[in-house]
């Protein structure tokens, strides 16, 4: 799915109303009806006080219509007018008119800091007071007003955007933003909420069908997309019933050292139950026992050196390498990932430590097949490509570090970024359970086994994201967040791929 820009979304309104012969009050009774019904639909009348706060400009005019569909629905509401300005918007006007004529109370005007109202803890708020029209920080009496809300401990619903949240900019680290609970978004998601400054704000996510042009929306250019589950099933691959195991490929992962042999069985044992025909693992010796024993399933190759890593077995004809979790950043090891990039030409996986000898060793970088995948988390990613000052500045950091050495990057996170070139795709599966040892250790066996059954590998890269993400919903449904192990995760790739398709 798209993400858009607030210039791209203001475009597609108008060009919806035009194509639609629709006027501008009709789409917003069309996009304001649809939060309300979603609102009925969870409170089913229950007489919660509901505290509707609207700006003055659209989205301002979808609290008025939300409140009038409330009220002649019978619920206790309230309505305050946050008058940041004279310059009311047309549509914000007539609906206010509307409310007038239905409810017997004038709204509440607020218009400075002796005008915050009462808010309890039971109290449902919503938030209509700036959407995607946000120009500049919110400051002063409303700033005040915006903590105010958000400290009340009431449950807050926010329309179109948290208040106060840039749709698609960097902002001030203290900035005066509601914190919502829940947010219905109108047509198409916006970054800010999947990037890990400003995520928080948003709570739970939903996305409103508000009927803008699909024509439209498609020529619109975005580099930022949100992995759906159709776009996962669009890129999965199907088996064939006359097949062997020769047709899954055969993937090579080096890694481990004394004490992290448990991170290359994780990721073997991903890539295997991600559907890999044939998986070996090259160690040290002292994995040995350890991996025959743990996963009949894998071959073993070992290294001379009994604790380490510290050559490569290049001769072995892989169609998909992974490299580097616990193996540590010793010299000799440095000499293994050297020994392998020069002896191969098809894209490989690096993860932890071998991304730490890349930040270590930068000559290595070129020698990296091109498309090649690296799954950096926050601290790796930081060693990579250095400090950043905001989410912003990182992605466009990320983008020229992809396009210099031709390479993806999986950033991972809450919501990981795949990004290739220009492009960024956002996960939305996967929960908080999977911050665990071992979790990425499970995503590059994946995205090895994808690699090696023939996926490009972006669509290796991406497909896996999200099945791992998917898997890790599954494993917290039976074992809680707190329980979840990583390999929780590679046990119920096989559950994901069949959620794809509806099968339980
Ligand atoms: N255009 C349309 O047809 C539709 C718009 N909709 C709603 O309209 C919203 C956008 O409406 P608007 O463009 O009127 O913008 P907003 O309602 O988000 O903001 C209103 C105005 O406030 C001013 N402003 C911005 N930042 C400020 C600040 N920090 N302090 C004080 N004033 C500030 C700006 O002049 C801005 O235009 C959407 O988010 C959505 O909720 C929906 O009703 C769907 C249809
Ligand atoms: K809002």
């Amino acid at each position: 799915m798209k993400i858009l820009s607030a210039k791209q979304l203001a475009e597609a309104d108008k060009i919806s109303i035009k194509k639609q012969g629709i006027t501008s009050e009709e789409l917003m009774e069309r996009a304001a009806s649809l939060v309300f019904e979603e609102i009925h639909h969870r409170l089913e009348n229950r007489p919660i006080p509901i505290k509707i706060f609207c700006g003055i400009g659209n989205n301002g005019g979808d609290g008025l219509v939300i409140a009038r569909k409330l009220m002649e629905h019978d619920y206790k509401v309230k309505v305050y007018i946050v008058n940041y300005s004279n310059k009311r918007s047309e549509d914000f006007l007539s609906n206010y008119d509307k409310l007038k004529a239905l409810s017997k109370g004038w709204p509440v005007q607020l218009k400075g800091e002796n005008d915050l109202p009462e808010l309890n803890k039971g109290d449902f708020v919503v938030d209509s007071i700036f959407g995607i029209g946000l120009n500049r920080p919110i400051e002063g009496w409303m700033a005040k007003l915006v903590n105010h809300i958000n400290q009340s401990g009431a449950f807050i619903l926010s329309v179109d955007m948290p208040s106060g949240l840039f749709p698609d900019q960097a902002q001030e680290k203290n900035a005066a933003i509601v914190k919502a609970d829940y947010t219905l978004s109108f047509q198409a998601p916006k970054i800010a909420f999947f990037l890990p400054e400003t995520m928080d704000y948003v709570g739970n996510l939903q996305i409103l069908d508000i009927g803008l042009d699909r024509e439209f929306i498609g020529t619109l250019e975005s580099n930022h997309f949100l992995i759906t589950s159709e776009y996962a099933r669009a890129i999965y691959k199907t088996r064939n019933k006359n097949t062997h195991k020769g047709d899954y490929g055969n993937v090579l992962i080096a890694g481990g050292s004394y004490g992290k042999i448990g991170s290359v069985m994780l990721t073997a044992t991903a890539a295997l139950r991600t559907g890999t025909g044939l998986c070996s693992l090259f160690i040290p010796e002292c994995g040995y026992e350890i991996i025959q024993t743990g996963l009949p399933e894998a071959m073993v190759l070992t290294d001379s050196d009994s604790k380490m890593i510290t050559e490569f077995p290049v001769e072995f004809e892989a169609d998909a390498i992974c490299f580097g979790m616990g193996v540590g950043t010793d010299e000799k090891s440095i000499s293994a990932l050297r020994n392998m990039l020069e002896h191969t030409r098809n894209p490989v996986v690096i993860d932890a430590d071998g991304l730490n000898i890349l930040s270590m060793k930068n000559e290595l970088m070129e020698l990296l097949p091109e498309n090649s995948i690296l799954t950096p988390h926050p601290g790796e990613l930081k060693r990579l490509i250095g400090e950043w000052k905001d989410d912003f500045e990182m992605l466009d950091k990320v983008k020229a570090f992809s396009k210099k050495y031709k390479v993806i990057l999986v950033v991972k996170g809450a919501h990981t970024c795949t990004v290739q070139n220009d492009s960024v795709m956002i996960n939305n599966s996967g929960n908080p359970g999977m911050a665990t040892a071992g979790s990425g250790d499970v995503l590059s066996g994946v995205i090895t086994s994808l690699l090696g059954q023939s996926y490009e590998p972006i669509s290796a890269a991406v497909l896996a994201v999200y099945l791992h993400g998917a898997a890790g919903d599954i494993a917290a449904k039976e074992f809680g967040f707190e329980s979840l192990l990583a390999r929780d995760i590679a046990n119920n790739i096989g559950r994901a791929i069949r959620q794809l398709f509806n099968e339980p």
